[in-house]
């Protein structure tokens, strides 16, 4: 096979071989990162390095910088780098936790800032069973300074805005979706902060398709007192629902692409390493970086018996369909009655 003809290094620790002896340097990090953040699990920590990958990368515009304007380095570390300035965007909420987390770790590695959020967040998806396996370039220059406020997006935004905002860093609106697939391992601590880790979709442990379908559902309830900004009624006890969620769900420009995901765990993992792939790089000269992605854990299988489903008490008939071309595909429902949503833990 190919990978039989590359020839390898032996590293230094005398345990692991590389294709390029530059990615040698981050094997350490990983052991690190896995036992000493995540503790193994696809559980907060991991989510919410996956989740500051976008945070560093998005702070990025073209369209300013081609009106003279500096306007964020994108995948620069300057989330961790200028942290005081930064974690205290609004949209950056909650992520000062993370970094904070995550420093001690950078300083007991030779790893630049950029290189590292970018790292440990495809490290922490490739722990969540059912995860694609995804690319790590290694390579990035530290930001020099802080990104701008205003351009990370929140989910009060209008679709328009945040359509709008993600092209300007390179996403058609079906790729928009692609990227939302995050939302499959995620959960809120400061949408209702009364509610901390409160989960989009009902397996935040999984990579699975649940949070297409589960976004889907006609709302009923919220998960707290309610109603907080960018915050719109779910349909499960315990799960929270974004505005922007539901309605890019509901969009005529995205609602197809949302729904085609519901019923295909095979394209939901396909599609997401290519825009994981580029968000990684965005702002960034990737004519110099190197493929360090046999660095990368190979994620968990997810397990048998997540196939997609309505959750109990839940049937085609709470669906809001909207995708005029194609009808909802239809699920068994889960047994039993509803259930309350656990929230997701620390480790
Ligand atoms: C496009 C518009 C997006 C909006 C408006 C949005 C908004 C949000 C909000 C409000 C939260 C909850 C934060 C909190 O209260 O703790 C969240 C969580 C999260 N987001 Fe997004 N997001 C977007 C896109 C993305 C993308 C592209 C990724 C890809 C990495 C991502 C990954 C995550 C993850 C992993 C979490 C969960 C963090 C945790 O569980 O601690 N999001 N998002
Ligand atoms: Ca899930
Ligand atoms: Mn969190």
């Amino acid at each position: 096979s190919p990978a039989q003809l590359t020839r390898r290094v032996a590293c230094p620790d005398g345990k692991n071989t590389a294709t390029n002896a530059a990615c040698c340097a981050l094997f350490p990090v990983r052991d690190d990162i896995i036992k000493n953040l995540f503790h193994n699990q696809c559980a907060e920590e991991a989510h919410e390095s996956f989740r500051l990958t976008f945070h560093d990368a998005v702070a990025f515009s073209p369209a300013a910088e081609a009106e003279g304007k500096f306007a964020g380095g994108g995948a620069d570390g300057s989330i961790v780098l200028f942290d005081k300035i930064e974690t205290n965007f609004h949209a950056n909420q909650g992520t000062d936790e993370i970094v904070a987390l995550q420093k001690p770790i950078i300083a007991r590695h030779s790893i630049s800032t950029a290189d590292f959020v970018q790292f440990a967040g495809a490290v922490g998806l490739s722990l969540c069973p059912g995860a694609p396996q995804v690319q790590f370039l290694l390579g990035r220059k530290d930001a020099t300074r802080p990104a701008p406020d205003g351009l990370v997006p929140e989910p009060f935004d209008s679709v328009d805005k945040i359509l709008a905002r993600l092209l300007d860093v390179g996403f058609q609106d079906f790729e928009v979706v692609w990227l939302l697939s995050a939302h499959t391992i995620a959960a809120a601590d400061f949408v209702d902060p009364t509610i901390p880790r409160t989960p989009f979709d009902s397996t935040p442990e999984i990579f699975d398709t649940q949070f297409f379908i589960e976004t889907q559902l006609k709302g009923t309830s919220f998960p707290g007192k309610g109603a907080n900004q960018g915050e719109v009624l779910s349909p499960l006890r315990g799960e929270m629902r974004l505005q922007s969620d539901f309605l890019i769900a509901r969009d005529n420009r995205t609602a197809c692409e949302w729904q085609s995901f519901t019923n295909d765990q095979e394209k939901f993992q396909e599609t997401f390493p290519d825009v994981f792939g580029r968000l990684a790089v965005l702002g960034v000269d990737n004519s110099t970086l190197i493929d360090c992605s046999e660095v990368l854990p190979v994620p968990p299988p997810l397990p048998r018996s997540a196939v997609p489903h309505f959750p109990a008490g839940k049937s085609i008939r709470d669906v809001e369909p909207a995708c005029a071309e194609t009808p909802f595909p239809t699920f068994p429902t889960d047994p039993g009655p509803a259930t309350t949503i656990a929230r997701v833990p620390n480790v």
